[in-house]
């Protein structure tokens, strides 16, 4: 039996909580064979709810779990934890962008970034869920100095999976037939999600598909899910933003087998975006490190593509700049 992992997960009575604390909890993130145990942060208005939410956790008699520790103090939540999910955060509403979410959420990821550095594992992989992700991840980064900022993450791998999804249904296939995928940049209606490198079934994508579907569905379709899902739901995604957290999650701490999946992280320079910003590259993941794709060729559309989402990032944490420790 290994020994068990912390994981700390915040807004755990909120609707994205509510898919994947049980996912977790049921092997579906580190594997069937690796106890966890759970710490679960709230506001303090929430925890009756919380409450509510451990009771339902103990109802499922999960093998895989330890122990399960509900709070609303970051530091509890936080101590030891080998993986933190930050989900906290308020949602948008219709007619929103995530970054007018900045100024509500952008406080919560300070705080929660001292109270990483101060008790987490010094090991711990870190996702930001909450929207606008990459900045909040910045800012939770910028106050953990005692940590990697490699070990701050944020979620682009729901837009991959749309992606995903969407050129597989377009071209008759299956997604698991639909390989490097990218998506580049910020977890925003500016991100650039990219076939260039895509194959299907082992095909160039680019050429299975219409250019003009590429440039003028594909790409707004997968930028503007998330309102789609807002407009059709009332509601923000919950569920495949779960199911995305835990492929990211999974990943970085199991491996790709050197498939390519994008991810959220600071920029080194790479492809020649501005170092220290949270952009989302192509990465593969292998004995619990990521590493971003070289080498792969860009055309004047996607660097154009890749600086417009990069200059957003770079307005976003401009606009965070007092917050950055
Ligand atoms: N990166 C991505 O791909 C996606 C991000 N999101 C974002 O995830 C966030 C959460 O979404 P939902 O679960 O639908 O929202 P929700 O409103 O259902 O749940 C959020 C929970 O966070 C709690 N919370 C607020 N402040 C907190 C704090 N300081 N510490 C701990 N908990 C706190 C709230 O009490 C609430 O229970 C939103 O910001 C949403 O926009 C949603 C979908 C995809
Ligand atoms: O769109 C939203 O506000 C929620 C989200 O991030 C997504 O579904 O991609």
């Amino acid at each position: 039996m290994k020994d068990p992992v912390r994981i700390a997960i915040t807004g755990a009575a909120g609707q994205i909580s509510y898919s994947l604390a049980f996912r977790i909890a049921s092997g579906d993130m580190l594997g069937k064979d690796q106890p966890v145990i759970l710490q679960l942060l709230e506001i303090t208005p929430a925890m009756e709810a919380l409450n509510g939410v451990v009771m339902e956790l103990n109802d499922c008699a999960f093998p895989l779990v330890q122990d399960i520790v509900a709070t609303d103090d970051a530091n509890v939540a936080f101590k030891d934890a080998d993986f933190a999910l930050l989900v906290g955060a308020r949602p948008r509403g219709p007619g929103m962008e995530r970054k007018d979410l900045l100024e509500a959420n952008a406080a919560i990821f300070s705080v929660q970034g001292k109270a990483l550095n101060d008790n987490a594992s010094r090991d711990v992989k870190v996702l930001v869920v909450g929207n606008p992700a990459n900045t909040n991840a910045l800012i939770a980064s910028c106050n953990a100095p005692d940590l990697d900022p490699k070990q701050f993450t944020a979620m682009t791998r729901l837009d991959h999976n749309r992606a995903l999804t969407q050129l597989a249904q377009k071209t008759g296939k299956h997604v698991t037939d639909v390989e490097s995928m990218i998506i580049w940049g910020n977890h925003s209606a500016t991100q650039y999600p990219d076939i260039a490198h895509c194959k299907v079934a082992g095909k160039p994508a680019a050429e299975l598909v219409e250019r003009d579907w590429y440039e003028n569905t594909f790409i707004p379709d997968v930028q503007q899910r998330g309102a789609a899902i807002i407009k059709a739901r009332g509601a923000s995604s919950a569920a495949s933003a779960a199911s995305s957290a835990i492929d990211h999650m999974r990943d970085w701490a199991l491996g790709t087998n050197g498939q390519i999946v994008s991810m959220a992280i600071p920029s080194d320079g790479s492809y020649g975006v501005e170092p220290g910003i949270i952009y989302s590259y192509p990465v593969t993941c292998e004995g619990g490190k990521y590493e971003i794709v070289q080498g792969l060729a860009l055309d004047d559309f996607s660097k154009q593509k890749m600086k417009a989402t990069e200059d957003e990032l770079r307005e976003e944490r401009a606009a965070v700049e007092h917050l950055l420790g």
